[in-house]
């Protein structure tokens, strides 16, 4: 699958949106993907899940005995890698605010496990996620999302595999462009303000 045919993917979903959006590390950007209107169409889901499956070295594909992903994002996307690794898919959340294993979920120790997030803005939540996997006895040996929106900046200390890559505009929120400034400001995602 090639990057147009991603972006003609999340396109067809009515995934990239435009507007001013307050993203989960605080930042502002005029872009978000919305990475749930395009997992909606589950045939959609596994066949981006496939191509992201298909880029992971022959050995680590090998070595990866579990998914874990933070919700909410994370949630639809590491179920389909799941199903395309052929392994079990777990999620941690983070009721108290900080993410966890619930619901019964456990690993053994030493799971060697694949972070899968939507995306991937400053790497924030993907690092709370891998220290979360740690401390419940898990090695993370590689992270994947579908999308990686860091322009580079992001390190995830474990190799870091997105579907595509987009270099989408941030801006600090005392440091808008006017033409963003004029927006009301929407936050999408769950995390607490
Ligand atoms: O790399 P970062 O700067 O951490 O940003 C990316 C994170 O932001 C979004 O989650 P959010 O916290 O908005 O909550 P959600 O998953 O419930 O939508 C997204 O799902 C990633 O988890
Ligand atoms: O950084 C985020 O919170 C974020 C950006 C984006 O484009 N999409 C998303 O779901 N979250
Ligand atoms: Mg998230």
């Amino acid at each position: 699958m090639t990057d147009a045919d991603v972006i003609a993917e999340f396109r067809a979903a009515e995934a990239l949106l435009e507007g001013h959006f307050i993203l989960s590390s605080g930042l502002r950007s005029p872009r978000y993907l919305q990475c749930a209107r395009v997992l909606m169409d589950p045939a959609r889901g596994a066949r981006l899940a496939e191509a992201l499956v298909a880029r992971l070295p022959a050995e680590l594909r090998a070595s990866i005995a579990a998914v874990i992903s933070p919700a909410m994002g994370g949630v639809i996307a590491g179920h389909e890698m799941g199903r395309a690794l052929g392994v079990p898919a777990m999620f941690l959340e983070r009721p108290e605010g900080v993410f966890e294993l619930r619901r019964g979920f456990r690993i053994e120790p030493g799971t060697k496990v694949l972070m899968m997030e939507d995306v991937v803005t400053t790497g924030l939540s993907s690092r709370e996620a891998i220290a979360a996997i740690a401390r419940a006895g898990g090695e993370t040996v590689a992270a994947a999302a579908l999308v990686d929106r860091s322009s580079g900046t992001a390190d995830l200390g474990v190799p870091f595999f997105p579907l595509i890559r987009l270099d989408v505009p941030t801006y600090a929120a005392d440091a808008l462009p006017p033409e963003l400034a004029a927006i009301p400001a929407i936050k999408p995602g769950s995390r607490a303000a």
